[in-house]
């Protein structure tokens, strides 16, 4: 897969800002107001009852802010937060050694959860509900299994992809949080917070341009503001305008819409190759040559989301609305 400018899964040039840009508490974590104030609400019961916070999951597309999210949780809890990932377990005895390590209450994070290996998840399960946890040790006639209890604790988890949870695990989780891209004034209120720390005052017209061309994802702001902001400099501006906005995410091949070249290959494709469809995932992948399950985690879920693609029983279909912004007619092609 190339490098995108617009995608919402994390580019190398992305982490050495993202750890500067995160929130750190409820209030300062802008938008998604339903998730927080759930969360909010079930953090508070849990500290006057004294007790651990219920496993929470949280999911949704990349770049929303599920891992930071997971460690606002901590924080505000008052508790340790304790990072891992689903393909970084690789057996049941290194989760046993994360779990009997942690202190009562604390966040044991696990990002990707959909990616922890079969046996583990298994071992997970009696952690979650009793926290305890059964480990054989030893082989053959001499196995013997060993009962460990654990400090009680709350797992966040954090998924792109709910659907591929089994349900044994998904039903462990006593909060289930699913993240949406997220509305205009709040895409354009992290843009203003992100440039008040980069120290790069940029103008509201300029800001809201950004938030709108960012497909509704944190990730994809930050990075186009960090791009637009190095561009703004050089042309010695004391603020971030709307002109150089325009001309950077030109520049960057970022359209009206948030969209870029592979967007725009996949729709042209459609329209172009079968008329608009509907065609189905398979054929669309072998013709622009991707993986259909990149087309399906990566590239559709935006289009699906400003109605530009719909997905029907005979295959996707490109929308009129999605013609109209190439100036085409539906019947065009
Ligand atoms: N609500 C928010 N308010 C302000 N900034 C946010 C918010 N949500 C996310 N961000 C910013 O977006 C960046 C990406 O967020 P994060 O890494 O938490 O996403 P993610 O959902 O975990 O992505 P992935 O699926 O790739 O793991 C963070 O560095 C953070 O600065
Ligand atoms: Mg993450």
């Amino acid at each position: 897969m190339e490098e995108r400018m617009v995608t919402g899964e994390l580019q190398e040039e992305d982490s050495t800002v993202e750890l500067s840009l995160r929130p750190t508490s409820l209030k300062q974590y802008i938008g998604q107001s339903k998730v927080k104030e759930n969360l909010s609400i079930f953090i508070q019961a849990a500290k006057m009852r004294n007790e651990p916070l219920d496993h929470v999951l949280l999911y949704g597309p990349p770049g929303l802010g599920k891992t930071t999210l997971a460690a606002i949780i901590a924080n505000e809890l008052g508790v340790q937060f304790r990072s891992t990932s689903g393909p970084a377990i690789d057996r049941a005895g290194d989760l046993a050694a994360i779990l009997s390590s942690l202190e009562p209450g604390d966040v044991l994070f696990i990002d990707e959860v959909h990616r922890l290996p079969r046996s583990v998840e298994e071992v997970l399960y009696s952690a979650m509900e009793d926290f305890f946890i059964d480990i054989v040790i030893g082989t053959g006639p001499s196995a013997r299994s060993v009962r460990i209890d654990l400090p009680p604790f709350t797992l966040v988890g954090a998924t792109t992809r709910a659907g591929l949870l089994s349900a044994p695990l998904r039903d462990r989780f006593g909060v289930l949080s699913r993240l949406e891209y997220y509305e205009a004034k709040d895409l354009c209120a992290i843009v203003e917070r992100t440039a008040d720390i980069f120290e790069a005052p940029i103008a509201k017209e300029a800001a809201i341009e950004v938030a709108r061309r960012s497909r509704g994802t944190p990730r994809i702001a930050n990075r186009l503001l960090k791009r637009i902001r190095d561009i703004s400099q050089v042309r010695g501006e004391t603020e971030i305008s709307l002109e150089t906005t325009s001309t950077a995410l030109k520049m960057l091949q970022v359209d009206d819409v948030g969209l870029d070249h592979i967007d725009h290959k996949l729709l042209k494709g459609i329209i172009e190759g079968f008329q608009g469809g509907p065609v189905g995932l398979e054929t669309i992948a072998a013709t622009i040559r991707e993986e259909s399950q990149t087309i399906e985690d990566v590239y559709e879920p935006y289009l699906l989301q400003i109605g530009f693609i719909q997905r029907t029983p005979r295959g996707r279909l490109v929308t009129a609305k999605a013609y109209e912004h190439f100036g085409l007619k539906v019947n065009d092609s």
